[in-house]
């Protein structure tokens, strides 16, 4: 067996993997240690410091991959971008349960994007499946009042086939580990097992953030960045903040208009996901114009 060197391990999977590992140690010892009050608080943060900036590079990425030049392309793709992300947010005021049910699938379909250069895509695509639908295994109970708050009462339903999908996908994610581990594709093993043990020990939102923030974002970061000239980075970060900033703006405007007054950390989580939802499509959407243009099929 090939040692495992710890230096040729990507960033990213270093700092997630000794993150999951300390939280799977202390939550596993003390599975109370984080009032649901603080999870939401966690997540709050951690995803406008680290999960939002991922996302604010996408108007630096449309004009790279030649979606606009002039000025007013530009003001063109943020209306574009604004309006399909409250186009989302009007669906899930009309549709809550379906919306959730999309925002899910849509979710595995990008999530599985993490892993586009070392799975197979029906691999990807049972790592994605597990990845959203272990939390629903082993916390059933918390996702379904996460959902009824996200969704209103019904939702239970969702998070009932979510974990039907988590059962299977995770059986089917054993093949899929021990692929991995033949072919020696140490990231992604030490990826994968470590969602796994996270999974149990971590609750919901605990698993989620440090997935989202410590492993999807920064990777999705760190490949923009390497796309940079060295001279434009510092534009590219100044443009991250601009566009994270705007983005927080545009949320509080947003909750501020349409969410009744009522408990804080179910506002906060309503408006964290919600407002994830409304920027998946357009971030998505570009993610996959970009990547049918690099691979040079007509998109
Ligand atoms: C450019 C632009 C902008 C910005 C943008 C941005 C900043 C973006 C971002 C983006 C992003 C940042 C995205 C994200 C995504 C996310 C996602 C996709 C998520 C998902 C999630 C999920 C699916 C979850 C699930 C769950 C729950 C809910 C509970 C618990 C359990 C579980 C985990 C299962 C603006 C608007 C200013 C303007 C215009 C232009
Ligand atoms: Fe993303």
């Amino acid at each position: 067996m090939s040692a495992l060197r710890l230096k040729a391990l990507p960033p990213e999977t270093l700092g997630f993997a000794a993150a999951a590992a300390a939280a799977a140690l202390v939550l596993g010892l003390a599975p109370t240690a984080l009032p649901f009050a603080v999870q939401v608080g966690l997540l709050a943060v951690a995803v406008v410091v680290l999960g939002l900036p991922h996302g604010a590079l996408d108007a630096w990425i449309a004009r790279r991959a030649g979606l606009f030049e002039r000025p007013l392309g530009w003001i063109g793709f943020n209306l574009g971008y604004v309006a399909l992300a409250l186009a989302v947010v009007g669906a899930w005021w009309l549709f809550p349960i379906t919306a959730l049910v999309l925002f899910l699938m849509i979710s595995a379909w990008h999530f599985a994007g993490d892993w586009q250069d070392a799975l197979m895509p029906w691999q990807r695509m049972i790592a994605a499946a597990a990845l959203l639908g272990m939390p629903a295994v082993f916390y059933q109970a918390e996702v379904a009042s996460i959902f009824v708050v996200l969704s209103g009462p019904g939702a239970e339903v969702a998070a009932e086939g979510l974990r039907s999908v988590g059962l299977v996908a995770l059986g089917a994610l054993v093949p899929v580990l021990l692929m991995t581990a033949m072919k020696r594709q140490w990231t992604v093993l030490i990826e994968l097992g470590m969602l796994v043990l996270l999974a149990v020990f971590a609750p919901p939102l605990v698993y989620f953030v440090i997935y989202f923030c410590l492993l999807h974002s920064p990777r999705h970061l760190r490949a923009t960045i390497a796309l940079a000239p060295a001279g434009e980075r510092r534009s590219l970060i100044a443009q991250a903040l601009v566009y994270t900033l705007a983005t927080l703006v545009l949320a509080a405007l947003v909750a501020a208009l349409l969410l009744p007054s009522g408990d804080l950390s179910g506002i906060a989580l309503k408006t964290l996901f919600i407002g994830l939802a409304a920027l998946t499509v357009p971030h998505m959407l570009l993610m996959l114009w970009t990547e049918r243009k690099q691979a040079n099929v007509p998109a």
